[in-house]
């Protein structure tokens, strides 16, 4: 069994006292700090490059930094988030013209590599590369804004990707990410994920610590898969 990873989305924190917010978070319980990476042209949004990343790492910041890509194209962007200091590096196989070449890529970098499917996405994409992948991301909102709701059929699809994860024998981490909140959290790790996402569920409380461990209380009544 492993653990239940819990990964605030900056994209809700406050930018005007990033580093603070951040340690804040992670002070409060949090295992991983997701970062999103948004480029007006893949997605509808302008947010933060691999500088930010830096500067959290040069505020102090320690714990894993999970880059979220969504970004067109990816490849050239991959050495700066990694010379910035992320510990995993995800993107979009269709933004990608050449999937194994990104993966390959973040792995030569020292980095941690996954894909991620937004909503509409088919998971054909994974059919040859398992072997490379220590993440795979599902969008449970489609990408470019924090405070979206849950859309439902993600459920099914983290089954699926559960199933072709043990099936793999590999160990890659199934993370979720869109409207992930108290309520909903025990559901969505029931039904395959072990490394969750959220941004306005945790970012728009005074207390994090409340939150996280009101989360934490939730994933305790289900069990981490593989
Ligand atoms: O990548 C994204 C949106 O594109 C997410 O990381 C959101 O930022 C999650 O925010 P909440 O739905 O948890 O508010």
């Amino acid at each position: 069994m492993r653990p239940f990873l819990i990964a605030p989305s900056i994209l809700s924190a406050d930018f005007a006292r990033l580093g603070e917010d951040v340690d804040a978070v992670l002070s409060a319980g949090a295992d991983v700090v997701h970062f999103d990476v948004m480029d007006n042209h893949y997605v509808p949004n302008l947010t933060i490059g691999p500088m930010v990343c830096k500067a959290l790492r040069d505020y102090g910041v320690t714990a894993e930094i999970d880059v979220h890509l969504m970004v067109k194209p990816v490849d050239r962007i991959i050495p700066d988030f990694a010379d910035a200091g992320a510990s995993i590096i995800t993107f979009h196989p269709e933004a990608s013209e050449h999937i194994d070449r990104s993966l390959q890529l973040i792995k030569e970098a020292g980095c941690k590599a996954g894909l991620v499917f937004n909503p509409g996405t088919p998971l054909h994409y994974l059919d040859h590369v398992m072997d490379k992948l220590d993440v795979i991301l599902l969008m449970s909102v489609n990408p470019g804004f924090g405070g979206q709701s849950f859309i439902p059929s993600t459920l099914d699809k983290l089954r699926q990707v559960r199933e072709r994860i043990d099936a793999s024998g590999f160990d890659i981490r199934l993370e979720v990410d869109g409207g992930v909140k108290v309520d909903n959290i025990a559901e969505i790790a029931a039904a395959g994920a072990d490394m969750f996402v959220a941004g306005s569920a945790i970012f728009s409380q005074p207390d994090y610590k409340a939150v996280i461990d009101e989360m934490r209380a939730e994933l305790a009544t289900t069990e981490a898969k593989s």
